[in-house]
């Protein structure tokens, strides 16, 4: 495979992707629950514009945890050592994470209430 050919770049994604998987506790905690909404989703037969919704939710999240697993490794690069900008830079990065993971959280009760009450039979 040519280094800066196409499918290269695509691998080379790839492997960014595995790395986060393979040393981010919470990039591993993300994919298992999105594994378990997109379960929940197919069983539920939900409607088209509720996956839309949260697909957006799951790829905002990962995308979220990856840019941040990305700027903590140019942090240490840059600044092994204590820095109040090295720590402003991840803290805030962090913040991202968290504010993707508020949002999808909201976003799931919103798209699963009235399907799951339907499935409980306490649809109005
Ligand atoms: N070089 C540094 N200078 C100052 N503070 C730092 C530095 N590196 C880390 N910190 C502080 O420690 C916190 C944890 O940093 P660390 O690199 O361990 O990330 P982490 O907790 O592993 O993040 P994640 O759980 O997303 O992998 C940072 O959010 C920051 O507040």
């Amino acid at each position: 495979m040519r280094r800066g050919s196409l499918l290269a770049s695509f691998a080379y994604a790839a492997q960014g992707v595995r790395y986060a998987l393979r040393t981010q506790r919470n990039m591993r905690i993300h994919a298992a629950a999105a594994v378990v909404v997109i379960t929940a989703a197919a069983l539920l037969h939900l409607s088209w514009g509720r996956w839309v919704v949260l697909l957006l939710a799951i790829t905002l999240v990962m995308a979220m945890e990856l840019m941040n697993t990305a700027l903590e490794s140019v942090v240490d690069l840059a600044s092994p050592e204590i820095h109040p900008l090295a720590k402003a830079a991840k803290d805030t990065a962090a913040g991202a994470v968290l504010l993707a993971a508020i949002f999808a959280v909201v976003a799931g009760v919103i798209v699963f209430y009235r399907p799951f009450m339907d499935l409980l039979g306490l649809g109005g």
